[in-house]
């Protein structure tokens, strides 16, 4: 039996890690923040050492993009150095860390899915503090699998699944932007996916993966489809990135390559149009 921890466990992803592993022979401790604060090495290192670790799922992260640009230092705590303690924390018990990293790290000026080599060049604070995090997991050597991952919505936590369904059904007219182009992704889905690994015990094949569900819109093609599937009614318009206020710079094109992804673990991978379905399918019943 292998102890797995989860951190971040009260986040979108960490409620869908709790979910898919409920009927596991393996043992999962789910902490967030209150159970385990993640800047806290010794505290790190000490719920390794009690319950026995040998894999750790990373769901925590500053996640808030826009306010990232006015609080570089936390959003570097929480994506950089916080994940730096995971990752010398594992290298020091021989635990694999799984990380999850985000399309922000591309500038996403090609409109060709983005590989796992190329080059990055984040656009923002929360793309760079996240790329920094990357790097500091390379750099520990501790065993890892890192998979950048984008535009995450669950029935859990905020998105812009549970945002679009709360504008179009208070206004009339909303603006969302056409020009910048990428793929949903449920976090029940990506969540799947790191079970089977940890379950299969493919933890040996070390890597950074790209993982979204298939297909590719804008968030303005996301809106409407969250907009009709909810049955609100809202005159939706397309809009340019410089006509929407954010002080954030986002990646015009960050349509992830999943070939490495799908080939290594021998996975299918859902359309985004049927996971949206099914997450509000669940939020209806709510
Ligand atoms: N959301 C998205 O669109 C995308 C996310 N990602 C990445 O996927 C991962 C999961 O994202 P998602 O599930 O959306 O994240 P959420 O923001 O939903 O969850 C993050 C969780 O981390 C917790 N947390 C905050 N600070 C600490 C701390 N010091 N110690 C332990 N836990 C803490 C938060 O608690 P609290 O709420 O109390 O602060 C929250 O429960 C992240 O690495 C993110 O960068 C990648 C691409 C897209
Ligand atoms: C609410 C709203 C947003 N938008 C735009 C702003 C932005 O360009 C886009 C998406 O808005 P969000 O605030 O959800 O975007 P954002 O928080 O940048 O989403 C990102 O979060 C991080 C954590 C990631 O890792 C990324 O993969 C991505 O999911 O839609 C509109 O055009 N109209 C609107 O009414």
């Amino acid at each position: 039996m292998m102890n797995i921890l989860v951190t971040g466990a009260n986040g979108q992803l960490g409620n869908e890690m709790r979910r898919v592993s409920k009927s596991s022979g393996n043992h999962y401790v789910f902490t967030d923040v209150a159970e385990l604060d993640i800047t806290d090495l010794n505290a790190i290192r000490r719920i390794i050492d009690k319950e026995n670790i040998q894999v750790i799922v990373n769901c925590a992260a500053y996640t808030n993009v826009d306010k990232a640009e006015d609080d570089y230092a936390t959003a570097d705590l929480l994506n950089n150095k916080a994940v730096e303690n995971l990752s010398m924390a594992a290298k020091e018990s021989g635990s694999t860390l799984i990380h999850i990293s985000t399309d922000y790290v591309f500038k996403g000026d090609r409109n060709i899915p983005c590989h796992e080599d190329w080059t990055t060049d984040p656009l923002g604070v929360y793309g760079i503090t996240k790329l920094a995090g990357e790097k500091a997991i390379l750099e520990s050597g501790c065993r890892y699998l890192i998979f950048r991952t984008a535009w995450l919505y669950s029935p859990f936590g905020n998105n812009f699944v549970k945002t679009m369904q709360r504008l179009t059904s208070e206004r009339e007219t909303l603006n969302v932007v056409f020009d910048q182009v990428g793929t949903p992704t449920y976090a029940g889905d990506l969540a799947a996916l790191i079970y089977k690994i940890i379950e299969n015990n493919f933890l040996n094949r070390q890597g950074i993966y790209h993982y979204s569900n298939e297909g590719v819109c804008s968030w303005y093609d996301f809106a409407k489809e969250i907009c009709a599937l909810s049955g609100n009614c809202c005159d939706i318009q397309p809009c340019h990135s410089d006509e929407f206020p954010s002080k954030v710079k986002r990646p015009h094109f960050s349509v992830l390559d999943k070939t490495k992804v799908k080939k290594t673990f021998g996975i299918t991978v859902p359309y985004w149009k049927d996971s949206l379905v099914k997450c509000i399918e669940e939020l209806k019943q709510k």
